[in-house]
């Protein structure tokens, strides 16, 4: 956090000193008027009155002029420190590894990259002023009074340390609610964020009103929580009346009996009113602060977190040379997610050459996609080693190694950018017609492209909710092409295409795959019936493996798959 502060300590430094003029001139104002009164006011002498009236006037300007430039530049600081902040963030989530990324979770870091840098940026635009504000006032004026009148200062020395007691009780009484609101708001997130994008669903399986059930147990916590908060600190405002008034009674009753004995004067009794005045209001700024505080303070915390999570380890040894033989080894690899009790993964070993084409086919929950996740080095092995061209993944730069890979997902994910740009996501320049159009054609999305308005320049909707599920794919895999990998990855990438596309498909890649090293996930037998290889997967184990026709024959798990599809299947092939 430290490094979002720094470039605005210059800014502080003179904010700071702004206030502190600011408070002299204030503190210097009664005193001005304590003398109009006593040699003023009280002598009749006019000329003095006006004086040092119009000198009134003009530290008054001045403190006024004072407190807006500083009131302006709290806003620059407080603004600038969030734009860089949330730059920060966003930055950092990206550089984070998935199991980190997973632990937080999307609607948690959404929370904290947006609603929780709000409030710190309002604390720093509120409270910047007060911070500085309320301990200069507290002491200056503390001191005022000290000069004015040692004895009746001894009031302040009794309310002063009632009022920071109460603030203090609140203080501690409301921070563990502000916190819960935070983790509340983070559930509120979750549930929309849910509801939204499973909205078909939800309708479909009539779970609206479950799902509204859900969603009122949060909403009622949180208002049950924010009630909570808000009765604390609706109790502070009375009790600060209360210790303000018995104060401003005690002071008058002594002073007046001050006055009365000829060791006081009006003037300076006014002006030590004055000063009790700038005490409590600076005192109620600690107040305020203490409001803000435990909020701005979970919020705090919680970015932290975020921050102080280290990113990605790399522990580049080797940079891979651009031209040589494309071999990708899993040599004895298992593998389990973090914090899960089993294994996913165990002893799984093949090898694909440039040119050659492996299928892995299994149930579901088989870890067929946690093999291709492996690939990407998003998770690290628990055991084995996985080589790219004879190198260990884990001695490359991640960089290096996805820039290799082409990954045609499970879920196609598109991105809210035209077509063309979609496609050449892994180019710094945006792709030529030419080139777009070769990665549909192979894709065979060309059509549909073409047939729609603004061709590969239109407009894919936020996840491609605008183009079906077959769309959707064959876009995705021309994505994968389009960065000419050395490695090409299809995770169940052919599952949404009917079989004549599914067919045209895979005879358009041959020549691509015939350089490629490709690894085909797919629950379809018809789609890697020319494979290499197939590697039969059942709960993380490679039970099987031969092609087709060695399967057919030696694995009864492969055929029994074979025969509940093929029948159909051929009738379209
Ligand atoms: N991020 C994750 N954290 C923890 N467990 C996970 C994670 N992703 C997957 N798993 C678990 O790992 C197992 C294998 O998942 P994987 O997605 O690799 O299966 P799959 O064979 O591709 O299944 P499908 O054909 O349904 O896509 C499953 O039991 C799943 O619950």
């Amino acid at each position: 956090m430290k490094q979002y502060i720094k470039p605005y300590i210059p800014l502080i430094i003179i904010e700071v000193l702004l206030i502190a003029l600011s408070i002299l001139a204030d503190l210097y104002l009664p005193r001005l008027m304590s003398h109009i009164v006593d040699a003023g006011v009280l002598r009749g002498n006019v000329p003095l009155i006006l004086n040092k009236g119009v000198a009134m006037i003009g530290l008054a300007a001045l403190s006024v002029i004072l407190m807006t430039v500083a009131g302006l530049m709290a806003a620059k600081i407080s603004m600038g420190f969030a734009r860089d902040l949330r730059a920060g963030l966003f930055s950092h989530v990206l550089s984070l590894d998935f199991p980190s990324f997973e632990t937080f979770g999307a609607p948690s870091i959404l929370t904290r990259a947006t609603d929780d840098i709000s409030q710190l940026e309002r604390m720093a635009v509120v409270a910047l002023r007060p911070m500085v504000r309320a301990p200069l006032m507290f002491v200056g004026a503390t001191y005022m009074c000290l000069t004015t009148d040692v004895k009746l200062s001894a009031i302040i020395l009794i309310s002063g340390p009632m009022l920071l007691a109460v603030v203090i009780t609140i203080a501690r009484k409301s921070i563990p609610c502000f916190r819960r609101i935070r983790e509340l708001m983070d559930k509120i997130n979750l549930h929309f964020r849910e509801r939204l994008t499973g909205i078909r669903v939800i309708r479909a399986f009539g779970k609206e009103s479950y799902e509204d059930k859900r969603f009122d147990e949060v909403n009622r916590s949180m208002r049950r929580t924010s009630e909570q908060v808000n009765n604390y600190l609706i109790t502070m405002l009375p009790a600060f009346n209360l210790i303000f008034n018995l104060s401003m009674v005690a002071v008058l009753y002594f002073g007046a009996g001050r006055i009365h004995a000829g060791t006081m004067e009006v003037g300076d009794l006014m002006a030590f009113i004055q000063y009790v005045v700038q005490i409590m209001f600076a005192l109620s700024m600690f107040s305020m602060l203490f409001a803000m505080y435990p909020n701005a303070k979970a919020a705090y915390d919680r970015i932290v977190e975020v921050l102080e999570t280290p990113p990605a380890k790399e522990n580049v040894k080797v940079t891979l040379p651009e031209e040589g033989e494309t071999s990708l080894v899993f040599d004895h690899v298992s593998f389990s997610y973090p914090g899960a009790e089993r294994p996913v993964l165990s002893d799984i070993s093949f090898e694909v050459k440039a040119g050659e084409k492996i299928a892995i086919i299994g149930g579901t929950g088989s870890g067929k996609s946690t093999i291709l996740k492996l690939i990407h080095r998003f998770y690290h092995v628990s055991g084995g080693e996985i080589r790219l061209n004879g190198v260990n993944i884990e001695d490359i730069s991640a960089k290096d190694l996805r820039s290799r890979v082409g990954y045609a997902p499970q879920k196609a994910m598109l991105l809210l950018r035209s077509v063309r740009e979609n496609i050449g996501l892994s180019h710094d320049k945006p792709l030529s017609d030419g080139e777009t159009d070769r990665y549909l054609s192979i894709a065979q999305a060309k059509d549909f492209v073409h047939a729609a308005e603004n061709g590969m320049d239109a407009t894919v909707s936020q996840t491609g909710k605008n183009l079906s599920g077959g769309q959707k794919q064959r876009l995705s895999i021309a994505r994968a092409l389009a960065k000419e990998p050395e490695v090409l990855l299809f995770d169940d990438a052919f599952s949404a295409l009917d079989f004549q596309t599914d067919k045209a498909l895979r005879r358009a890649l041959a020549p691509m795959t015939d350089r490629t090293a490709t690894i085909i996930v797919a629950q379809r037998v018809m789609t890697v019936l020319d494979c290499d290889e197939i590697l039969v997967l059942d709960d993380g184990k490679i039970i099987s493996r031969g092609t087709h026709e060695e399967l057919m024959k030696s694995s009864t798990v492969y055929r029994e798959i074979a025969a509940s599809q093929l029948g159909e299947e051929v009738l379209y092939a």
